[in-house]
């Protein structure tokens, strides 16, 4: 019997409890909280911490920075201590690995046929202490900007990029079309933040609910067909 894949969710941006607890409940397997001051979404250390102290065993918070320094990432790390961190800026490997904590690091790969001239075999090499690389689309703000890149850009059968269970894919997202990028790029997990809410920083719980729903689908179309 071929197993079934379960696609794992992060739901990003979060800034309310009952966020929270509907993502928690829709079956998300982590949730966001956006470091950065700069956008709308943004949360303090402190306020990630009281929102992460909702979370059940098994459901882990991510805090994603865009070029922080260590004393801010330190800070949140204490307020948050059971977290994945997530560098979304322009980080450099050394910097990422500075704070000595699993992360995810965000390729911002640009839009439109531009994102060929990425190169993403490079960026995982290069990138290779990272437990995952996170592939969102470059946009102003440097991340949750609702947008794709184009899926078909990169040889996803490619050992560096399927081997380890290294991918997230992110940007623009949404319950109508992650079935379709996942049966295109086959990730570890999706990340999705725009295409689930209802303003910025603001959830929808129909929306997490149908996305989770299309992701389960998607499993499962995928495992009849693998
Ligand atoms: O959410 C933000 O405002 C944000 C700001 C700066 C860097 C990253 C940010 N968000 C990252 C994410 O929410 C996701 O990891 C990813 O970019 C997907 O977002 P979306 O396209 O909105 O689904």
């Amino acid at each position: 019997m071929t197993p079934l894949h379960r696609t794992r969710i992060k739901i990003c941006g979060l800034t309310r409890e009952v966020d929270v607890d509907a993502a928690v409940h829709t079956g998300a397997d982590a949730v966001g909280f956006v470091l950065y001051e700069k956008s709308p979404r943004h949360v303090t250390a402190q306020r990630a911490g009281e929102l992460a102290r909702r979370l059940p065993p098994f459901v882990t918070p991510v805090l994603l920075f865009v070029n922080a320094g260590l004393d801010q990432i330190r800070t949140a790390c204490d307020a948050v201590p059971q977290a994945l961190l997530q560098f979304h800026g322009d980080e450099t490997d050394a910097e990422c690995q500075a704070a000595r904590r699993p992360y995810l690091r965000a390729a911002r790969i640009p839009t439109g046929p531009a994102a060929a001239g990425f190169d993403l075999l490079k960026y995982a090499t290069e990138h290779a202490a990272a437990q995952a690389i996170l592939l969102d689309a470059l946009v102003d703000g440097y991340g949750g900007g609702g947008q794709s890149f184009d899926w078909t850009a990169f040889p996803w059968s490619h050992p560096l990029l399927n081997a380890s269970s290294r991918l997230v894919l992110s940007g623009g997202l949404t319950p109508a079309n992650v079935t379709d990028g996942i049966t295109r790029v086959r990730p570890w997990a999706v990340d999705v933040s725009s295409g689930v809410e209802a303003a910025k920083g603001i959830k929808d719980p129909d929306k997490m609910l149908a996305f989770v729903a299309a992701v389960r689908a998607a499993d499962a179309q995928n495992s009849r067909s693998s």
